[in-house]
């Protein structure tokens, strides 16, 4: 399986002098096209700084970055940026979105930005997502007048836009009720059987029990895997089982 996204012996360090300390330490990870995976452990554990790393969001302070085979320190910034933007996907616990536009122009605005297709076409193509989300009628409220479930839907919509090949999501149900998160799990899980490869960082069992391999981290280090087949809407208990007792052992 081709891998979309490698990290080598990633370091990322932050302090001065005898401030300074590896927040990665060394972290080496794949992830395949088209997988799902989960990154859990304690906070402060290295976590978001290291899916910031994969982006290329941050740069490293050693080791190497490959995204779909390419080495993202041979990216200038605004071809990093540009690459983002048009292959990647960004999905935050808060989607930060613009207060004096409405649902359907904060989805389409990153978008519009350097884009070559035309207007219509790409409102057409936020329209065809919100349909898909479960937020169509949504379109000209503002984003104070919608729930954070709908807002978070609207935040992925953002997300898949450009049709990224992998999705970073930094726990996108974290400030979600328990309904609105399986939901929005669904909805992670409907992505990804259609081959775009999803990262998600959880503090959530039931959240990384939908995935199909689990990476544990402590103090900047990736310290346990979990595999699970890939989800098919059974057997949601036992898995959420396998993810727990593998905290357990781990001490996580
Ligand atoms: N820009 C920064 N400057 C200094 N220290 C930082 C910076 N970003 C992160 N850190 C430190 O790096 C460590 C790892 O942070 P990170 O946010 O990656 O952890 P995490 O596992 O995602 O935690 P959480 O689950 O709480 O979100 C923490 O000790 C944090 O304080």
């Amino acid at each position: 399986m081709k891998k979309i996204m490698i990290g080598d012996h990633i370091v990322k360090s932050f302090g001065e002098g005898d401030e300074k300390r590896n927040v990665l330490d060394g972290v080496t990870v794949a992830i395949d096209e088209g997988e799902f995976v989960a990154v859990m452990g304690p906070s402060g554990s290295g976590k978001s700084t290291l899916m910031f790393a994969l982006s290329g969001t941050d740069c490293v302070d050693g080791g190497q970055v490959f995204f779909d085979g390419r080495n993202l320190s041979e990216f200038g910034e605004n071809e990093l940026a540009d690459m983002r933007r048009t292959q990647m996907g960004f999905v935050f616990q808060q989607p930060t979105m613009l207060k004096h536009l409405n649902i359907l122009d904060n989805i389409i605005l990153p978008s519009m930005r350097g884009s070559r297709k035309n207007a219509a076409d790409i409102t057409a193509k936020a329209l065809a997502l919100m349909q898909r989300v479960g937020i169509a009628e949504l379109e000209k409220r503002d984003i104070t007048q919608v729930s954070g479930g709908q807002l978070q839907r609207a935040g992925i919509c953002r997300a898949l836009m450009n049709s990224p090949k992998i999705i970073f999501g930094d726990e996108p149900t974290g400030a979600l009720n328990s309904k609105s998160a399986e939901e929005i799990m669904d909805i992670f899980s409907e992505i990804n059987a259609e081959g775009t490869a999803i990262m998600l960082v959880t503090h959530d069992a039931k959240v990384a029990a939908r995935t199909e391999r689990i990476m544990f981290m402590r103090d900047g280090a990736i310290i346990s895997e979990l595999t699970l087949p890939k989800f098919n809407g059974m057997d949601t208990d036992g898995r959420i089982g396998q993810v727990t007792a593998k905290m357990r052992e781990i001490g996580i």
